[in-house]
């Protein structure tokens, strides 16, 4: 098939071509409303102004106010036909086919703004987060260092999508600095609790997923089902802080050593874009009980890169790993997330849990990659070696998926972290 072409000069060559187009919401000015957009090489394609111009004809955007909102979470709720309806209007517009932007020029001027020139948002109003725990490797490392040996993968692992309700009030947009949280920590000898800033503040690489139109209470979505309901994937790092984390979570949990701040990437990535990527997730031995049982193990082939750029100093890549690694699928972790009759919303967002590979540069966090702090990660360009992240380190997950003559990218998820409040 020839390569889709934009009229947008050299979005072929970006990680936003014709077959990506994420969706985002952006200020074009700091004054201005944030509106949604569309990313398109080197600038963001307004959705506002498109609309605005009565561009959207198809039935079930025409008459929407979708695009009129401050978030996406309404466009979200509409559901894959109208998704499906904005992607064709959307990529004709952009052909290198199609005159209806070429011949106007007054138009043409306000829809494309630079993206060097914008400030991107949280891309939706996110109701309620949940990180699960899927990543086999992960889970059996972390297990390793927390439990023991024998005990490293929990009994209930291979039986279902293990999780945890998350903090949407503290998820910031990539580019948000994020202050060293202080916090109780394990026992010194005197058998007193230590309160200090944290001393292991780790990242974990992961992915999550948009909710679309989500389920009523009491009516769980079906495995099959379940793709209808994802709106698509960002980048995710879940700051952690592994001092903190030890000492509170038993039983319940994770609490405040992750909820200080979790970092997303600005643009969502579509199923349709996704699609040329699709491939099997890893064979479920022993078989899931029949609701989650997942026939076409639909995943994606999507490979990530976590760099750690030490305030100053060039940055470094410290792991590469897959979404396609994962053991539990994201069909898996909605039909179970449901299963109880729990409803889903739109905006609602899904985390993967952290993605680690089978080898040790593949792992998702520093946790994992230190050993629990046995060992140093050495740095490239002079940036010395680490155990844990240092004050100033910026985190930087990339992704990109390498098409037939383009790539569909996800930009980036980054945070950098500032020195602890004073006591
Ligand atoms: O194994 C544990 O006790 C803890 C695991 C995590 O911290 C990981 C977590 O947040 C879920 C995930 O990202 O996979
Ligand atoms: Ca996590
Ligand atoms: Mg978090």
């Amino acid at each position: 098939m020839p390569v889709l072409k934009s009229f947008v000069s050299g979005a072929e060559d970006t990680c936003f071509p014709l077959q990506n187009l994420p969706y985002g919401i952006f200020r074009p000015t700091p004054a201005e409303h944030p509106r949604p957009g569309v990313a398109i090489g080197d600038y963001v394609f307004d959705l506002s102004a498109v609309a605005r111009a009565g561009l959207f004809e198809g039935p079930l955007l025409c008459d929407s106010t979708c695009f009129f909102q401050e978030s996406l979470n309404q466009f979200m709720s509409m559901g894959r036909p109208a998704w499906k309806e904005a992607r064709e209007t959307i990529q004709t517009l952009l052909s290198a086919d199609d005159a209806t932007l070429m011949e106007n020029l007054d138009l043409e001027d306000t829809v494309f703004v630079p993206m060097s020139q914008v400030k991107m948002e949280l891309p939706a109003v996110i109701g309620d987060y949940t990180d699960f725990f899927s990543s086999k490797e992960h889970a059996t490392n972390l297990g390793i260092m927390f439990r023991g040996k024998d005990t490293s993968l929990p009994e209930n692992w291979l039986h279902l999508p293990v999780g945890y309700h998350g903090r949407s009030s503290s998820i910031v947009v990539s580019g948000t600095d994020l202050v060293r949280p202080r916090g109780q920590t394990t026992p010194g000898e005197d058998g007193i609790p230590q309160y200090k800033a944290s001393q292991l503040l780790d990242f974990e690489l992961e992915m999550a997923v948009f909710i679309g139109p989500g389920n009523e209470l009491g009516k769980p979505v079906s495995v099959e089902n379940a793709h209808e309901q994802i709106f698509g994937f960002v980048l995710m790092n879940d700051w952690s802080a592994r001092d903190l984390q030890k000492w509170e979570y038993i039983p319940l949990g994770p609490f405040l050593g992750k909820n200080f701040g979790t970092t997303i990437s600005p643009w969502i990535i579509t199923m349709d874009a996704l699609e040329p990527f699709i491939c099997k997730a890893p064979e479920q031995d022993p078989a899931p009980l029949a609701y989650l049982k997942d026939s076409s193990r639909i995943t994606f082939d999507i490979p990530l890169s976590v760099a750690i750029k030490p305030e100053g100093e060039k940055e470094s890549v410290i792991t590469q790993s897959n979404f396609k690694y994962l053991y539990w699928t994201a069909a898996q972790q909605i039909a179970h997330h449901t299963v109880n009759g729990c409803n889903l919303r739109p905006g609602d967002l899904l985390a993967s849990g952290t993605i680690s590979g089978p080898v040790d540069g593949s792992y998702g966090s520093m946790i994992e990659l230190s050993w629990g702090g046995s060992k140093e990660v050495k740095l490239e360009n002079g940036g010395g070696v680490r155990k844990f992240l240092q004050d100033g380190d910026e985190v930087i997950i990339t992704a990109c998926c390498k098409g037939d003559g383009y790539s569909i990218g996800f930009g980036s998820c980054a945070g950098k972290i500032l020195p602890a409040i004073a006591e």
